[in-house]
């Protein structure tokens, strides 16, 4: 084995361990949104958690974990707020590219409560942000949000099953369209999105 691979095999490790702790993270959050302990346990718990906040700040990054080649040559970007498995505010979405699309089965849960037992539209919008920013990617004309038009049409259940996917549509220079839905298994569509996507001219030093 060579120098390099020890090296990056240590470093895998490390954000494995990182990614480990940014899930423990996510279940503390889904912890504090529903517990219904008494005060002496909530004081406890604070005083835990300042402890260990203190640990993990005494040494600091100035970003999150960047966009990369993973080891398998796969691009990643373990900092991003949806997909990033570092990230504890990413849900993670596990994103399949396939013909035409792209597809990532999501169970939203009681932490991202907007109405009461439903989920907040921001956060569908978010997903769908990035499921169609993912589409136009995956075909081949990367950009930033320009608009998103988001259309609900059922309140959007949390602890069940979803399914969100996404289509590139069509292109006009940097200008690229895409749409998609978050829907039920049995394909009723709960929450519908068209966005434009553009690449910025400082990408293709336009
Ligand atoms: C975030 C992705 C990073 C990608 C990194 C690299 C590789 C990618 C690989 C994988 C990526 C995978 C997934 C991506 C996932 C998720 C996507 C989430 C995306 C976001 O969460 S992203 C945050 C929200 N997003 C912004 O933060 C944008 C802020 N903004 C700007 O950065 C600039 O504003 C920009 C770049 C948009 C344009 O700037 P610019 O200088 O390149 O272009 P310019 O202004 O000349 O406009 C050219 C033509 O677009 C028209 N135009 C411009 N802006 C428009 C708008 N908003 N609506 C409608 N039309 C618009 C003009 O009217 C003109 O039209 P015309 O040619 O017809 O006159």
């Amino acid at each position: 084995m060579s120098r390099m691979s020890v090296e990056l095999g240590t470093e895998e490790s490390r954000l494995a361990a990182l990614c480990a702790l940014a899930q423990q993270t996510r279940e503390l959050m889904d912890a504090v949104a529903l517990t219904d302990v008494g005060e002496d346990d909530l004081t406890a718990a604070h005083a835990a958690l300042t402890a260990v906040n203190e640990r993990l700040r005494s040494v600091l990054r100035q970003t999150p974990q960047p966009f990369e080649i993973a080891p398998d040559g796969t691009l990643r970007h373990l900092g991003n707020a949806v997909t990033g498995g570092a990230n504890p505010h990413a849900l993670p979405l596990l994103i399949e590219v396939r013909d035409g699309g792209v597809r990532a089965e999501v169970v939203f849960r009681p932490l991202h409560e907007g109405p009461p037992g439903a989920v907040h539209g921001g956060i569908s919008a978010m997903i769908l942000d990035h499921l169609l920013g993912q589409a136009v990617a995956a075909a081949g004309s990367a950009g930033m949000t320009g608009t998103l038009t988001v259309r609900y049409r059922r309140p959007v259940p949390y602890g069940t099953p979803l399914v969100a996917t996404a289509e590139y549509t069509r292109t006009e220079g940097r200008k690229t369209w895409a749409e998609g839905r978050i829907s039920l298994p049995d394909g009723e569509s709960l929450v519908e999105a068209t966005g434009l996507f553009i690449t910025p001219s400082a990408w293709i030093g336009a």
